[in-house]
């Protein structure tokens, strides 16, 4: 009896994973803030999971998303937009967290955006002068680019720049060429057996992605006086069956802005939960209750040890 379902689950997995076709690694994607890398991979997964905004800097933590498909498990790291200026300690640190993405990868995704080529591209390209691993040049926002005639001549002059493996435009927001991307990237990557279970699209923990969703939100909704010196923290965590009851602190610099996070009676705050709310709902297939409360904690955004206690520490 035993003996046979021991067969029996061998067999199965047999079935399942073909473990010499396999392809399985890691896939960094690079790029000056805002070029489109967090809708890449939103994208490409099929799923809200690295959060965008119209804001440049969004993205402060690299987020593994796993993408498996014809035996293809593609481990993407987004990393958050390298810039110039490193005014104060966060800066500095999603600096840094951007360039170790680079190491320990099979393949790096370079993205750009449509013809806009700014001093920020230029340092991207710096540090990848350093990658010896091959380069996808990820020409993104295609549909934003008028005159396609001049395509081809720009793709030419930005392969003078390196050398890249492949290069690919495409539109990420509307879904077009991914499918050729993704065949594209499965080429790249070493013949192993997959890291992660076939259903899996994260290794980040809920607790974490619930604490992005309400930050994206917070971003989406303010003015640029507020969306940097702010951060999420999650109190409390507590899955009872299919209702998730969360309570997160909103941290902000100033007494000010405090209020404006508040809103009139409350509302922006209301409108910010809710939309929070309902993208969790979507994520964790459940029924949320979320509460949201402001603190005011200054300095947070320049003090590398508070950055460390709020969970930047290991980006
Ligand atoms: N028209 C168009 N807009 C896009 C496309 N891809 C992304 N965007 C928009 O570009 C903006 C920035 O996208 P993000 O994905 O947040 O960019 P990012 O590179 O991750 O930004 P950082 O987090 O700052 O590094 C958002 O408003 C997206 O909707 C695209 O293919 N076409």
């Amino acid at each position: 009896m035993s003996e046979q379902l021991i067969e029996n689950f061998f067999g199965n997995q047999q079935e399942t994973i073909d473990a010499e076709n396999y392809r399985c690694g890691f896939v960094a994607i690079v790029g000056r803030p805002n070029v489109g890398k967090s809708t890449l991979l939103n994208h490409l997964l099929g799923q809200k999971l690295s959060i965008t905004s119209r804001k440049p800097q969004t993205t402060r933590h690299k987020i593994l998303g796993i993408v498996t498909e014809n035996n293809v498990q593609a481990i993407y790291v987004d990393t958050p937009g390298m810039h110039k200026r490193e005014p104060r300690a966060i800066n500095r640190l999603m600096n840094q967290a951007a360039q170790s993405a680079l190491k320990d990868v099979d393949l790096v995704l370079f993205v750009v955006d449509g013809l806009k080529w700014t001093p920020d591209d230029d340092l991207v390209l710096e540090k990848l002068s350093r990658v010896e691993t091959p380069v996808i040049l990820v020409l993104n926002k295609v549909d934003t680019v008028t005159d396609k005639e001049s395509l081809l001549p720009y793709l030419t002059t930005l392969s003078q720049k390196r050398h890249f493996s492949e290069v690919i435009p495409l539109s990420a927001l509307r879904g077009h060429n991914l499918t050729t991307l993704h065949e594209l990237v499965g080429r790249y990557l070493p013949y192993a057996p997959p890291m992660y279970a076939e259903d899996q699209i994260t290794d980040r923990s809920q607790r974490f992605l619930a604490a992005e969703m309400i930050r994206e939100k917070i971003m989406r909704q303010m003015g640029d006086e507020v969306p940097y010196d702010l951060t999420v923290q999650i109190e409390s965590f507590k899955v009872e069956g299919r209702l998730y009851r969360i309570d997160a602190t909103i941290l902000v610099e100033r007494d000010g802005q405090k209020a404006i996070v508040i809103g009139e009676g409350g509302q922006k705050l209301k409108t910010i939960g809710q939309a929070a709310r309902l993208d969790m709902e979507k994520l964790f297939d459940s029924k949320v209750m979320l509460s949201l409360w402001v603190k005011v904690k200054g300095g947070w955004s320049d003090d590398e040890r508070a950055l460390k206690s709020l969970g930047y520490g290991d980006i």
